[in-house]
């Protein structure tokens, strides 16, 4: 796979992964608050079912207290009217309660707080428990239809509930009353189902009264049904064995609910509590939904975050790369399109790559010089000391630049401005030499050229003027320092205009070219000839004795100076006159006093008439006389 490819799958599998990962934590998390939020609810489901009991229970047993109270102060028969009162008395602050009746062994009611009880028979037989009758235990009969036993019927026989009034049938024993009476309680089983919806609203749950056989009295909840035995033996059972439980149904509300319940701590009844479970998990499904949307929100924001930052990396990456390689193809045109020799080494001086123009440069092709040392390329112009100061630098600063004298493979040497540097890697450590030579012989030739034409005549490539100049001085010190006498002989060409004016300005100049190399052949090596100007030269005789010492190179001048000359066909002939000067002199003399001299005494050979010369007449120094002098003794 292409690395950017891979970079792009590993991006994405880590970003797949992250977004897994938080959402896996985020449902983990919603699932701690659901489960919380579960119980939470079972928490609630069970103390409103202990609340509900609890109440329930204290109103009956109340009640139940009271009403028996009431029959204990009249248990004779005749005074059942006076009972009577006293149910009535009970019930106007017992709205719990729908009447209060006594009845005799055979289930016939004898005194109610409601008259047209009085005469009814109620079956006690199926009421909860299911004990004798005269066993001091409070039974719970079957919902009945009704306000009251009157005009009421029982469900157990049958009969529909939908919509009407009910009462709960409670019988409770009273021992201490002759002839086995039970006091016959019907229980308002509104009143409590108010009282429960007050606490518990329909939207959110039920409660409900079950008698510990399983059958329904009440149920806040109106479209359930009441006299029913609505859960299977299985809630029953758990009823039975303990006092109160919790678990999840969806048989109370036809729907999944928390379901709690409590068996009555005096009485046959437990109260059952339903929370629906949607409701339990209302708030819950709002956190989460909220919980839901912020992550979705911060992980969309940092997902488009991640790929923005991703993108934007893969693009500077590609940018980079992109420059790296123009950088590769340039540096590549570079090496080789470039004018200037490129040299590169190791650290130990062994050339590992050489381009084109380096190769022209010095006429080695590429296979020969890798892996040789550059100092076959030396000229020997430039000594030891040369190459160890350029190390030095080049060690100490990383750099070195200057010129170069090298060998073309032909043997001609030739001169370079030379740049090395040295090429570090990330640490810092050398790893290659480059050396970049740029050719600048034909510049120095050049220079060369131009230094020439300012110190030499272009005619006769004599030294000019500034040259003699120069000459003049280092004879003059020359002479000095080895205690000997320099001659400044001034020549001037005599007749030389006639030429020009006769043969041409052109045949002039062969005449001038034709006699300044006939009289520099006529000096000696160490001598100096010099063109002062137009038809004037000057010669310097170094190393001379004496005056007389110059005479015989005087005459050499004249002699070389009278040589026919051929120019077009023509051979023609001039002559020059000479006047000479001696340095050093008894008096101070400057170089342009000697040549002023010179000059004049030139002048005087002219006047002479011509071809000729004259030895000026300045007096020598003592110094030098005396020696001349001694020479001359020796010499005879
Ligand atoms: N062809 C040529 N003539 C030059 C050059 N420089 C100067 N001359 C000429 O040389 C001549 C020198 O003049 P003069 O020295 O006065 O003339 P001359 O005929 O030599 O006279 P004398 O020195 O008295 O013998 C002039 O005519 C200049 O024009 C040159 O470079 N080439």
């Amino acid at each position: 796979m292409q690395p950017g490819k891979r970079q792009k799958t590993l991006f994405f599998a880590a970003l797949t992964a992250f977004v897994v990962g938080v959402l896996v934590l985020t449902c983990y998390i919603l699932w701690l608050m659901r489960s919380e939020a579960l119980a939470g609810g079972f928490q609630v489901s069970a103390l409103m079912s202990r609340s509900f009991e609890s109440s329930l229970t204290q109103s009956l047993s109340a009640s139940a207290q009271a009403t028996a109270n009431a029959v204990l102060e009249q248990p004779e028969a005749a005074n059942l009217p006076q009972a009577e009162a006293q149910f009535l008395r009970i019930l106007r602050g017992a709205p719990q309660l729908r009447s209060l009746s006594l009845m005799d062994e055979r289930g016939r009611i004898v005194a109610s707080s409601s008259r047209a009880n009085v005469g009814r028979e109620v079956d006690t037989a199926d009421y909860w428990p299911q004990t004798p009758d005269q066993q001091q235990v409070l039974r719970i009969g079957a919902p009945w239809t009704g306000r009251d036993f009157s005009e009421g019927q029982s469900l157990n026989t049958g009969a529909s509930s939908d919509g009407v009034l009910t009462l709960i049938p409670v019988t409770l024993p009273l021992p201490m009353v002759k002839g086995g009476w039970r006091l016959l309680v019907a229980l308002n089983p509104d009143y409590f189902v108010n009282q429960m919806s007050q606490q518990l609203a329909s939207p959110i749950g039920a409660a409900e009264v079950l008698r510990l056989d399983g059958m329904r009295l009440w149920n806040t909840d109106p479209q359930q049904s009441v006299g029913v035995v609505p859960y299977g033996k299985a809630l029953a059972q758990r009823i039975g064995e303990r006092d109160f439980g919790q678990f999840e149904d969806d048989a109370g509300l036809g729907q999944p609910s928390m379901t709690a319940f409590r068996v009555s701590t005096l009485y046959p009844f437990a109260v059952v509590t339903h929370l629906r479970r949607d409701a339990v998990l209302e708030r819950w499904q709002t956190e989460a939904k909220n919980v839901l949307g912020v992550m979705l929100v911060v992980l969309t924001v940092l997902c488009a975050l991640a790929v923005a930052f991703y993108r934007r990396q893969s693009l500077l990456q590609a940018q980079r790369a992109e420059s790296a390689r123009l950088q590769q193809i340039n540096a590549a045109c570079v090496f080789t399109n470039i004018r200037e020799g490129i040299l590169i080494t190791q650290t130990n001086g062994s050339i590992i790559d050489v381009n084109e123009a380096f190769c022209l440069m010095t006429g080695y092709s590429r296979l020969e010089l890798l892996g040789k040392n550059p100092r076959i390329l030396k000229s020997g112009r430039q000594d030891k000391g040369f190459y160890e100061a350029m190390w030095r630098e080049l060690l100490a600063k990383g750099h070195w630049q200057g010129e170069i004298w090298n060998r073309h493979k032909n043997g001609e040497v030739f001169v370079a401005m030379l740049n090395i540097s040295a090429v570090p890697d990330s640490h810092g450590q050398v790893q290659q030499y480059v050396a970049v030579f740029h050719n600048i012989t034909e510049n120095k030739m050049y220079q060369d050229q131009l230094e020439r034409l300012a110190r030499y005549d272009a005619l006769t490539d004599m030294p000019n003027r500034v040259l003699l100049a120069d000459r003049l001085r280092q004879a003059m010190s020359q002479a000095l320092r080895h205690q000997q006498l320099l001659g400044v002989v001034f020549i001037d060409l005599d007749g030389f205009k006639a030429i020009n004016d006769q043969f041409g300005h052109e045949a002039g100049d062969q005449v001038l070219i034709s006699v300044s190399s006939g009289l520099r052949r006529a000096l000696r090596d160490g001598d100096t000839l010099a063109r002062n100007g137009g038809d004037e030269f000057v010669a310097l005789l170094a190393e001379l004795q004496s005056p007389q010492d110059a005479e015989s190179t005087l005459r050499r001048l004249l002699e070389a100076a009278s040589q026919p000359i051929l120019v077009a066909d023509q051979i023609l002939r001039v002559s020059v006159s000479m006047g000479v000067s001696f340095y050093p002199q008894a008096n101070p003399s400057s170089a342009d006093e000697l040549l002023h001299e010179a000059d004049m005494a030139m002048y005087q050979a002219k006047v002479s008439g011509k071809n000729q010369y004259r030895l000026s007449m300045t007096p020598m120094p003592q110094a030098s006389s005396a020696r001349e002098q001694q020479r001359r003794h020796q010499d005879h």
